[in-house]
């Protein structure tokens, strides 16, 4: 079996474009390395004009250098915007394909508020790592570059630097430990809040319902004085770093020029050196600078961290088997499910024979949602195995599982494009007579045609009610064509007549294979070849619906009394072969529950 696995969000040191950023840290260290030429140079040039000879060549080297300079920092600035750029649209394919690959798991552990903040600002921030390690070094390269300048002009300048160069250091290490500290815990609390936000957003109407806008507003924000604590915290950290710096560096910077000072009354070292040393003193005392590529590498380290929690989670792994040819025989042998430390599903034992329809039925929370998902590897089982056509579905390879099971689900998700396109959605090469034959089964053909563009009108732009979102999830599953087909409630929000419709055509093949409906109506199960009773997550029994209409129990998980049974030995209580039948003379009543 394949399982993909993760590589850190910040993939290496370089990131995914490791020649830009190779290129970046270059041109920043030669910036670097430029602006270090540069005092030098103007010390030789000022030795030489105070000594009244011919400077001409090294004014003009001086030039040249500011100039390059210039250059460089034009070019620092545009690669990093490149490399940021690419790194974050890398990222984001990168999450965006893998959160959907974990599949529902992300959602669960994560939320899909703070997924969303995860992948549009924790993913740009992260993606700004690699250029803030180039910054980093090239920053580094300059205090570094100034003490060796320092020691070239005298091995005294340097020891000087040196001698308080360690109280630099730990200032340093401090802010990058504190930094990183407030970082992540300030993108922690804003994607609490965006995880809100976005569950506010999916239930506003129930807000707007209830009059709790206020309420619902004070629970979002909630997290906002942790917010403001943490960025004060962050800010905190950046003043007394920089304001220790500030105390610091002058006290170094005086030493180097005094030292050199006395070297020049001595004749050591010339006027000109003393100009460039006190230039050295200034670029090796940078903290500063190096406090701000700090706080952006700490903020692009905090938001890789929140990216690598989500690869961590490993995505669904897929076989590489193939089915054979087959009916669709569908079975499920020992299926156990845990959800929430319990046993939804518990040891499951079903078969569906291939091209007949199967009805699962039973109380609210039996487990008719778990089963179907697992009937069709939406969701994993913790004990047995499920085959189609004698093969397990974990062995099956990814675009053989979803090109053979086709699902339609209560509340269908429309994800964009046109109508045209969302009904062949599973489909490689739709075809325009295959999307309007799945549309006509599915009953969504006549209300599609009356959209302003039809079949070309943006999913966005189709007004449509629940029942008409419904029949466009049931002709995307028609139209998908696979060998098993699992209906998951997906007829609930249909008029009767309508409903009846939909499920003669699918029991009298209209959609193929092997069907498995997750159903609450009578008329529904009765249309099945059998049904599948389902009690606490077992299985109570197999059998056509007129013989387990016989059980109280039974006629109760449909909310029939005894009278209503009574009634009802002309209804839906019937064989299949007669409910089959009797919806083709008089679909009208196909929906009727006994
Ligand atoms: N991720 C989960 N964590 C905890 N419990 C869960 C989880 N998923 C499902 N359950 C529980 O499993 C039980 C069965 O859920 P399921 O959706 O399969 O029921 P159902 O028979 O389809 O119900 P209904 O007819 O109301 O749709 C429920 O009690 C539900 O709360």
């Amino acid at each position: 079996m394949t399982t993909r696995t993760s590589t850190p969000a910040t993939h290496g040191l370089l990131g995914p474009a490791p020649a830009r950023c190779l290129v970046l840290c270059l041109v920043s260290t030669a910036a670097t390395g430029a602006g270090l030429l540069l005092p030098a140079a103007l010390g030789r040039t000022l030795d030489l004009l105070l000594a009244q000879a011919p400077a001409i060549r090294w004014v003009l080297y001086c030039a040249a250098l500011v100039l390059l300079i210039a250059l460089l920092d034009a070019a620092e600035t545009v690669l990093g915007g490149t490399v940021d750029a690419r790194t974050t649209a890398w990222l984001r394919r990168r999450l965006t394909g893998h959160v959907l690959a974990v599949g529902p798991r992300a959602t669960a552990r994560f939320g899909s508020g703070d997924l969303v903040a995860r992948l549009v600002g924790n993913a740009a921030q992260a993606g700004t790592a690699p250029t803030a390690r180039a910054a980093l070094l090239a920053a580094l390269a300059g205090p570094v570059g100034a003490v060796v300048a320092l020691g070239l002009v005298s091995p005294w300048l340097a020891a000087v630097f040196l001698a308080g160069a360690p109280v630099l250091a730990l200032l340093l290490r401090a802010f990058a430990r504190d930094t990183r500290e407030c970082v992540t815990r300030y993108q922690e609390v804003q994607g609490r809040i965006a995880q809100a936000l976005s569950e506010a957003v999916g239930g506003h109407r129930t807000i707007r319902a209830a009059g709790t806008e206020d309420r619902e507003t004070a629970r979002i924000l909630r997290p906002l004085p942790e917010l403001s604590e943490a960025g004060h915290r962050m800010w905190q950290v950046q003043g007394r770093a920089s304001g220790q710096s500030v105390a610091v560096a002058p006290l170094l910077q005086l030493g180097v020029v005094a030292v050199a000072g006395v070297l020049l009354a001595r004749h050591r070292v010339t006027v000109g050196e003393v100009l460039a040393a006190s230039r050295y003193a200034v670029l090796a005392t940078g903290i500063g600078v190096l406090v701000g590529q700090l706080a952006g590498l700490a903020r692009a380290r905090a938001a890789a961290g929140r990216l690598d929690e989500v690869l961590a989670e490993s995505p669904v792994g897929h076989g590489e088997r193939r089915l054979p040819p087959g009916p669709g025989r569908l079975e499920l042998r020992g299926v156990t499910a845990l959800r929430g430390g319990r046993a939804v599903l518990d040891g499951v034992d079903l078969v569906v024979p291939g091209g007949t329809t199967l009805a699962v039925v039973g109380r609210s929370g039996a487990g008719k949602s778990l089963l179907a998902a697992v009937a069709g590897r939406l969701a994993e089982p913790d004990a047995g195995e499920i085959l189609l056509d004698g093969v397990p579905l974990r062995e099956l390879t990814r675009d053989e599982l979803r090109r053979s099971i086709g699902y339609a689900f209560e509340r269908p998700a429309l994800l964009g494009g046109t109508v045209e396109e969302e009904i062949g959605l599973a489909l490689d090469s739709p075809s325009p007579a295959r999307v309007r034959e799945a549309a006509r089964t599915a009953q969504a053909d006549d209300f599609v045609r009356r959209l302003p563009d039809g079949y070309d009108t943006l999913v966005a732009d189709a007004p449509r009610s629940g029942g008409e979102s419904q029949r466009l999830g049931l002709a995307r599953a028609f139209a998908h064509g696979g060998r098993l087909l699992i209906l998951d409630d997906a007829l609930s929000s249909l008029d009767t007549v309508t409903e009846a419709r939909i499920a003669e055509a699918l029991v009298n093949g209209g959609a193929g294979g092997t069907r498995l409906l997750v159903a609450h109506r009578t008329a529904t199960a009765a249309r099945a070849d059998a049904v599948a009773w389902l009690d606490g997550g077992r299985v109570r029994a197999v059998g056509p619906h007129e013989e387990l209409w016989r059980a109280a129990e039974y006629r109760a998980v449909f909310g029939s009394g005894p009278e209503e049974a009574d009634r009802s030995d002309g209804g839906a209580v019937m064989s299949h072969g007669s409910a089959r039948r009797r919806a083709r003379g008089r679909r009208d009543e196909g929906g009727r529950a006994p």
